[in-house]
């Protein structure tokens, strides 16, 4: 079994939001593994956070989605920062990897109502943010099979895109069809010329 779209992007880019709304469309389950973090250990995120510190979230983050990408068949929404850890890359390969893209100031204004996301917390949001998306944009694109922009897209409208990207994207793990190159016409060689003389004979 393998997920039908994993999706990941920067806080705010709308994981949660789009893969809810992914999922009731193409009528399969959504799993957000934050929410399964949660459930598993029985604690906040935040409290994780503080108290474990970061490394010992980023261990549970890829349990837990290691388990999913094995056992969800349906919509998966990962994490923000769940592609920093290089054993989640590892296990993304092959997968429908939807990337939602987001600006700066789009993604700040996003988040601002909420204070559940410990590496946006305190004074200084907008540089933090900005800090997050230069870590963790080359990583996202890497890992893409999709890009979406969301920034001038409202949620239905990023669901009907990615919709319509899955319907014509090749299966997980196969390569994508590649647009025919015309076949170039290389003038003969010499070589060539002779065997056409001779019938390929020597
Ligand atoms: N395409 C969109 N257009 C406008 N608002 C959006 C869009 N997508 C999501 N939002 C809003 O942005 C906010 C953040 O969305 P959401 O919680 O889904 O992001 P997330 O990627 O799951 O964030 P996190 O990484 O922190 O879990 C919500 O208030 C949501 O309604
Ligand atoms: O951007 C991040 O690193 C995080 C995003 C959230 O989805 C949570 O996974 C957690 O707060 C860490
Ligand atoms: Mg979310």
């Amino acid at each position: 079994m393998t997920p039908r779209a994993v999706l990941v992007g920067l806080p705010g880019a709308g994981k949660s939001t789009i893969g809810r709304r992914l999922a009731k469309t193409l009528d399969v389950e959504m799993l957000d593994t934050d929410a399964a973090i949660e459930a598993r250990t029985g604690r906040s995120i935040a409290d994780i956070f503080a108290t474990d510190g970061e490394p010992e979230f980023r261990r549970i983050e890829e349990e837990v989605i290691r388990e999913a990408l094995a056992e969800h068949s349906g919509v998966l929404s990962l994490g923000g920062g769940a592609v920093t850890t290089p054993g989640v890359r590892d296990a993304l390969a092959g997968h429908t990897v939807v990337f939602l893209e987001i600006t700066a100031a789009e993604g700040v204004r996003r988040t601002s109502g909420s204070t559940a996301r410990p590496l946006l917390a305190g004074p200084g949001r907008a540089e933090k943010f900005r800090e997050l998306m230069s870590q963790r944009v080359p990583l996202y694109r890497r890992l893409a099979t999709i890009r979406v922009n969301t920034n001038r897209r409202n949620p239905g409208a990023v669901v009907r895109y990615i919709v319509s990207r899955l319907e014509t994207a090749a299966p997980a793990g196969e390569t994508p069809p590649q647009p025919v190159a015309p076949t170039p016409t290389a003038p003969p060689t010499p070589a060539t010329l002779a065997a056409r003389q001779t019938g390929g004979r020597k």
